[in-house]
């Protein structure tokens, strides 16, 4: 059978890096990972673009694509809707491509219970004062949309021992070498380049 790709998924309170850390991942020579676009209801920042950062829809396309199952998974994170489309995942994960999801704690869990072999990654913040420095530093959301984003990291943070790593944004490069640290052993984990690297390690000529 054709090998299946991995799943990836990020996880961490808004502003800790993970749009930073996942760019500078993307960016490094030799990486194959395909990265899952998604849907939200929330207005487009300044720059972004739809297609390429998310999907941008109404809440009633949104509301349409719950109910017809497009969804892998789907979350209202401070009064938006944010969700995966399920067979752009699929699809990708059955050509024997990698996929990283960006996604929130909720979502991530939705993903866990049906995608179990997924790996699933928690960027945490050095320290809460660090996390709004950077919200505010980014300067893209309002005090009030900042303060309730504390708030809620509070509760993403304690959902961090449901995943399977933790990763400190401290470095964005650090940061970077971990994640790359942890696909690699997931990929051997899992067992879908054992014969490759069996073959590596001499096995072959037994
Ligand atoms: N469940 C889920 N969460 C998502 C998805 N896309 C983005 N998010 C999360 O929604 C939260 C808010 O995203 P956004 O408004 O872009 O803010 P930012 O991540 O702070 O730049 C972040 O925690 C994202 O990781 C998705 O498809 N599903
Ligand atoms: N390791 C880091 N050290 C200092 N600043 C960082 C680091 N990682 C990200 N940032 C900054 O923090 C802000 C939030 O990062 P961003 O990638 O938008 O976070 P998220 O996608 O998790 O909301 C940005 O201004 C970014 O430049």
């Amino acid at each position: 059978m054709a090998k299946r790709g991995v799943l990836i998924v990020l996880s961490g309170p808004s502003g800790v890096g993970k749009g930073t850390v996942r760019k500078a991942l993307f960016d490094q020579p030799g990486n194959d990972f395909q990265y899952s676009i998604s849907m939200t209801t929330r207005a487009p920042r300044e720059g972004e673009v739809n297609g390429k950062d998310y999907f941008f829809v109404s809440k009633e396309e949104f509301e349409h694509q719950i109910q017809t199952g497009g969804m892998l998974e789907y979350a209202k994170y401070v009064d938006n809707y944010y969700g995966t489309p399920l067979k752009w995942v699929n699809d990708t994960l059955d050509s024997g491509k990698d996929v990283f999801l960006e996604i929130e704690v909720n979502g991530a869990m939705q993903v866990r219970s049906r995608i179990a072999d997924g790996v699933f990654i928690f960027l945490t913040p050095p320290d809460i004062m660090e996390l709004k420095n950077r919200l505010v530093g980014r300067g893209t959301e309002s005090m009030d949309v900042i303060n309730e984003r504390i708030k809620t990291a509070y509760d993403e943070i304690r959902m961090m021992q449901n995943y399977d790593y933790a990763v400190v944004n401290d470095e964005v490069d650090n940061a970077v070498e971990r994640i790359k640290e942890i696909i690699r052993t997931e990929h051997l984990r899992v067992n879908r380049v054992m014969p490759d690297y069996l073959e590596m390690l001499g096995e072959a000529n037994q």
